[in-house]
């Protein structure tokens, strides 16, 4: 009998092209993922080796960080990100390498255009120069985020050296109760496990709960799994999965595509396979999250306070807290419902596709952005930007008065025009609350579209669960 394998484990030996004495293995890449921010030197690195690109057509380039969300036919207002972006169109024309420019109705964040295209696929190894790669895990494809030298290499030679981690199983039993979702279920693991929980390891997510998400979902559980401090999260693909990507443009067609599929549906955790750690949660117990601190472990229910940080007993995460409580401008104790909020964003690669904007445009309805609340709604890309007004969201949402803009990863972090003023406090659907992240002195709160949306509109933080649709 054969070993009993994890899904990670099957994908690893599927890819594996040579284990090395120093206990590192060569990987093969399927598909790779480029965009402005960290390909400038590997592509340099090419030039000055008189390399070429190893294999143009698995790669995929696009412009998503440095570009405004607004009118793109004025010039960029910052200079260095113009020339990144110039560079990116000069170096993916000198290399061969399909590129969707601010132009291009496909264009958006890597991480949504890659499975909407199809260029994301099961049981697939998948890299980018970006931490957020371990979304397409939600495909059942091994995805790292690499740094540029790696980028380099990839580019060169379609391999990546890397050491094997461990198995880590995260099941999600029970069924969400209405108004919890995908966003929720990741915060509350990340509170959890802390942002170290993963280290060392590549988790899996399963459970009733992962199950019953859309892949809409399940990417936004696996976008944040590097906010867990693993390498990569996974999830077994399944028939929603194979119906997610029948059909996109670079998705296998004909015998190719059934042939996939006999493979595809080998793709899942054997009965009996080893786990080095296993974390088990309660769906139905889940809350609404909101962020308070200034790491996606600091996560509390919708319906609690800012913690006390003396409560906490080791001394260095202590002073931490204390820190980052400053940062935020809040007190111990303040209901989390009475935080006031300045900005509300709604978009990103955790939840810009179409069932966020669909499920903060329901909450919307025809109510009004509060008076001192400033919103915008970014469309994940192009294509979720089309979907969205063939349904009439940016109507709804523009009549509300939120700001509606071109797709990019915008005030997700502050790499372009969208960003917080110092102490300016915004209800964020994105996935880091780090200090400075959406802005100098900016006051970040993850939460899900659904919670953004109600924040917006009461001007504070409300329960979602006792909203009025
Ligand atoms: C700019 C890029 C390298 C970075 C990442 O790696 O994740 C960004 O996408 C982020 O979300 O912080
Ligand atoms: S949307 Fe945010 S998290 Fe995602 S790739 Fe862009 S900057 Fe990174």
């Amino acid at each position: 009998m054969t070993k009993a394998r994890t899904l990670y484990d099957k994908i690893w030996d599927d890819h594996l092209v040579q284990n090395n004495p120093d206990g590192t293995s060569l990987l093969y890449i399927d598909r790779h993922l480029v965009h402005e921010v960290t390909s400038p030197q590997a592509f340099e690195g090419l030039r000055m080796n008189g390399r070429k690109v190893r294999h143009p057509e698995r790669t995929l380039a696009v412009v998503d960080h440095n570009v405004p969300t607004t009118d793109r036919s004025l010039p960029n207002p910052d200079p260095e990100s113009a020339t990144q972006i110039a560079a990116l169109a000069d170096n993916t024309r000198e290399f061969g390498i399909e590129y969707y420019d601010a132009f291009d109705k496909r264009q958006g964040i890597v991480h949504i255009v890659g499975p909407e295209q199809g260029f994301t696929l099961p049981g697939m190894t998948i890299v980018c120069g970006d931490s957020h790669t371990s979304t397409h895990g939600a495909f059942g494809a091994l995805a790292h985020g690499i740094g540029t030298s790696e980028v380099e290499h990839v580019l060169a030679t379609q391999t990546l050296l890397q050491q094997k981690a461990k198995n880590m199983l995260v099941r999600v039993d029970g069924q969400l109760p209405p108004g919890v979702t995908a966003k929720d279920i990741i915060l509350a693991i990340i509170g959890e496990i802390g942002t170290a929980g993963g280290n060392g390891h590549v988790i899996e997510f399963a459970g009733e709960a992962i199950r019953s998400l859309s892949m809409e979902g399940r990417m936004t559980v696996c976008n944040m799994t590097i906010e867990g401090g693993a390498r990569a999260g996974l999830i077994a693909p399944d028939e929603k999965t194979f119906a997610y990507v029948n059909g996109r443009p670079r998705a296998p067609k004909g015998a190719a595509w059934d042939m996939a599929l006999d493979y595809w549906k080998t793709l899942y955790t054997d009965e009996g396979a080893h786990f080095d750690k296993v974390v088990v949660l309660d769906a139905a117990k889940l809350p609404p999250i909101v962020s308070w601190g200034s790491s996606p472990e600091d996560v509390i229910s919708i319906t609690g306070a800012v913690p006390n940080p003396d409560d906490i007993p080791d001394e260095t995460k202590r002073a931490s807290k204390w820190r980052a409580l400053d940062y935020m401008g809040l007190k111990p104790g303040t209901p989390i419902t009475e935080i006031k909020l300045d900005r509300v964003f709604v978009g990103s690669c955790t939840n810009g596709r179409i069932e966020d904007l669909r499920a903060a445009a329901a909450v919307v309805g025809d109510r009004k952005v509060a008076a001192h609340v400033s919103a915008m709604v970014v469309p994940g890309s192009g294509l979720v930007k089309e979907q969205a007004e063939a349904e009439g969201l940016d109507v709804v949402f523009k009549n509300a008065g939120f700001e509606w803009r071109e797709p990019g990863c915008s005030m997700c972090l502050a790499m372009n025009p969208d960003k917080l003023k110092p102490e300016e406090r915004c209800a964020s659907t994105s996935n880091r609350n780090f200090e400075g992240r959406q802005g100098f002195k900016g006051r970040t709160h993850l939460v899900s579209p659904a919670m953004a949306a109600a924040a917006a509109i009461a001007g504070h933080f409300v329960d979602i669960r006792e909203w009025k649709h």
